[in-house]
C-alpha cells in the first residue's frame, strides 16, 4: 500500500482552547482487493487511487469538520482476511485493530460473492474478539460502479445487514465521493456524539489548572495596607483643601 504524502500523523490534539480534540477510532475490515484501502483514502483525502500494493495494515490520520467541530479522525486499514485450511487468516491483527476501535466498517465488493459470503464470519470476529462491549459496526457495499462483472445481487447488503444489526451503505470508491462520505461521516456524527471530551489540561498536560474566575484571588496583606494608608493620605488632603 502506497502512504499518501498530505495525511498528516499526529499523538496529540491539542487545541487553542486548551480542550483536548476528539479522536474516533475506526477499524476498516474485509477480504483482500475489496476496496478498503481506496475507501479510506477515499474518504480522507477525496482521492480515488487505483493502484494500492497489498496492505498489511496501515494507520491514517486526519482531522476532519464534524458538525463544525474539529475532529481527529484514526482509520485502522486492516489486511484482507480470507479462508485457508485453517479457518481465517490474519485474525491476530484483525481482532487488535478491533479491540481498539471504537467503530467497525466491515468492507465486501458487490463483484466478489466470497467477500460477501467472508461477512458472517467476520462479524462473529468481532463480536467474539468484544466480549465486554459493543461498538457499531456498518457494512459497506463497495465497486457499485463495476455493474458488467456483479455478483452479488443489490438486495443481498441490505438483507445481510438487517440480519447482522448493521447500518448498510452501497458505494463506488472509485466513481463517487459522497457515497463514501456519508457512510463513514454518519458513522463519525454517532461516535462523536456518544463520546464526551476530555479536557487536555486536566488529563495529561500537567499543567497547574486555571483559577476560576469565580475564586477571589487571596490579596496581599501590603498591597492592601498601602491602599489604605494611601486613602487616608488623600482623605486628609481633601480636607486641607476644603478647609482652607
Ligand atoms: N472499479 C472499482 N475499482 C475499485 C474500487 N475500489 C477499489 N477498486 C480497485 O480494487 C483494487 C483493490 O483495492 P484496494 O483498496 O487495494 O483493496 P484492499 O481491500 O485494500 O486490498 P488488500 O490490500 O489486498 O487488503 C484496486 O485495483 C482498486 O483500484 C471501486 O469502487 N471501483
Amino acid at each position: 500500500m502506497r502512504l499518501i504524502q498530505n495525511m498528516s500523523t499526529i499523538a496529540e490534539y491539542p487545541s487553542a482552547e486548551g480542550a483536548s480534540k476528539r479522536v474516533i477510532k475506526i477499524a476498516v475490515i474485509g477480504s483482500s482487493g475489496v476496496g478498503k484501502t481506496a475507501l479510506v483514502v477515499r474518504f480522507l483525502t477525496k482521492r480515488f487511487i487505483g493502484d494500492y500494493e497489498r496492505n498489511v495494515g496501515n494507520l491514517y490520520n486526519r482531522e476532519v469538520q464534524i458538525d463544525g467541530e474539529q475532529v481527529a479522525i484514526q482509520v485502522q486499514d486492516t489486511p484482507g482476511v480470507e479462508v485457508n485450511a485453517n479457518g481465517l487468516s490474519c485474525t491476530d491483527q484483525v481482532s487488535r485493530s478491533i479491540q481498539w476501535a471504537d467503530a467497525v466498517v466491515m468492507v465486501f465488493s458487490v463483484t466478489d460473492c466470497r467477500s460477501f459470503d467472508l461477512i458472517g464470519q467476520l462479524h462473529q470476529l468481532v463480536t467474539r474478539t468484544l466480549t465486554d462491549r459493543s461498538l457499531p459496526i456498518i457494512l459497506v457495499a463497495n465497486k457499485a460502479d463495476l455493474l458488467h462483472v456483479r455478483h452479488v445481487d443489490a438486495q443481498e447488503g441490505p438483507l445481510l445487514a438487517s440480519a447482522l444489526g448493521c447500518s448498510f451503505y452501497e458505494v463506488s470508491a472509485s466513481e463517487d465521493y459522497s457515497q463514501v462520505h456519508s457512510a463513514f461521516h454518519r458513522l463519525c456524527i454517532d461516535l462523536a456524539k456518544q463520546q464526551p471530551q476530555t479536557p487536555v489540561n486536566a488529563a495529561s498536560s500537567g499543567t497547574e489548572k486555571k483559577r476560576s474566575p469565580l475564586i477571589p484571588r487571596p490579596k496581599s496583606p501590603n498591597m492592601q495596607d498601602l491602599k489604605r494608608r494611601f486613602k487616608q493620605v488623600l482623605s486628609a488632603k481633601v480636607r486641607t483643601v476644603t478647609s482652607v
